[in-house]
């Protein structure tokens, strides 16, 4: 397909996500070039011109991987776009703050979405957001990846956006567990609409807006996970339902379930914060091995009886 209006883009990370989203980017007929810590093509060869530079490096990779980029000559002009969902353990940044603090000049953008990567591969229809505190950035980034099959939405809260794709592989975990125990439907309800509650609350505490949360990136990529087995997280929770250890699970999964990772650093700081996550404490202390998934459900459901919400008239 040619395109009068071709944007020269760099995908970092050969991934599933990486390659999902550089097969995107071609189909609408944009110069796209791919950059694999394995492949043969230098980071410096693939960042040439580049007007677009996209990360889909796991987040473990990601400081790594914007150190390299910062050696090398890049315009200000280029925007950088993050489709990572994970918060770096050392300092819970999330991945747009790392390449911001890297790159301060440069738009950032954020593209989170319910997108799981084999079925935008099977080209199923889907859709996304790309989330900047720079409009045109959004914008141009929209442009970028729009297509009749991958519809693309703006949004000006760039930290709910990427706040709502990281929390939900959390609740992914326990939605795994709670389909892998066979605890039915109305379980899943309550722990997916709970789940959603307690990643508003976190987003809240941490600047983001909580109607992001009601959008794609939050309810919507939280349906997404928790209903597929295609997510990673959800896998690794219905695996440790079967009686496997984390060890055992992680061995064999196929990609990254940065979930893992995020419960650690959640769990971290939703305590220094005091934030309630009832939730993600039960994830941690499963996936830490300290008690059986029945055990988790069984301190869920016992949890002091209380209010659904506190409305603001005291209500
Ligand atoms: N697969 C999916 O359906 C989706 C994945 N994501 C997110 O995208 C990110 C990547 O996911 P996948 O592509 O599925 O994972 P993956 O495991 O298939 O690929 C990860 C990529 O990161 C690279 N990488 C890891 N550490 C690195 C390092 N130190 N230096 C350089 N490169 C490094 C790997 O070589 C690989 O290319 C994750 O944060 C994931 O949550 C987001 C939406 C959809
Ligand atoms: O984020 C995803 C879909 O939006 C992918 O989920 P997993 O990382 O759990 O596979």
């Amino acid at each position: 397909m040619t395109n009068d209006n071709s944007q020269s883009v760099a995908i970092l990370g050969a991934g599933a996500w990486g390659t999902a989203l550089a097969n995107l980017a071609a189909a609408n007929g944009h110069q796209v070039r791919v950059w694999s810590r394995w492949g043969e093509e230098t980071l410096e060869a693939v960042l040439e011109d580049a007007q677009i530079i996209l990360s889909a490096i796991s987040m473990k990779g990601v400081r790594d991987v914007a150190a390299q980029v910062k050696s090398l000559p890049v315009s200000p002009e280029t925007i950088f776009v993050t489709a990572t969902k994970g918060l770096e353990p050392e300092t819970t940044c999330t991945p747009s703050q790392i390449w911001q603090s890297a790159f301060p000049d440069n738009a950032v953008v954020v593209l989170s979405g319910p997108n799981l990567s084999k079925e935008i591969e099977m080209e199923l229809p889907a859709a996304t957001v790309v989330a900047s505190n720079i409009f045109t950035a959004a914008q141009a980034v929209q442009l970028v990846f729009s297509s009749n099959r991958f519809r693309v939405y703006t949004n000006p809260d760039p930290v709910g956006v990427e706040l709502g794709g990281t929390l939900k592989n959390v609740i992914a975990i326990a939605a795994g567990v709670c389909d892998g125990l066979q605890l039915g439907t109305n379980a899943k309800a309550g722990l997916v609409t709970r789940g959603l509650t307690e990643m508003v609350r976190i987003g809240n505490f941490w600047g983001a807006k909580t109607e992001t949360f009601y959008g794609l990136s939050g309810l919507g990529d939280l349906l997404a996970t928790c209903n597929s087995p295609l997510s990673r997280n959800y896998q690794v929770g219905y695996q440790l339902a079967a009686g496997k250890t984390l060890e055992e699970v992680l061995s064999h999964l196929q990609g990254t379930a940065e979930g893992v990772n995020t419960c650690r650093v959640l769990m971290q700081r939703a305590r220094q914060q005091n934030i309630p996550v009832p939730i993600t404490e039960q994830v941690d202390r499963l996936l830490q091995g300290k008690i059986t998934p029945q055990q988790a459900l069984d301190e869920l459901m016992l949890r002091d009886i209380k209010p659904e919400y506190h409305f603001e008239d005291g209500n």
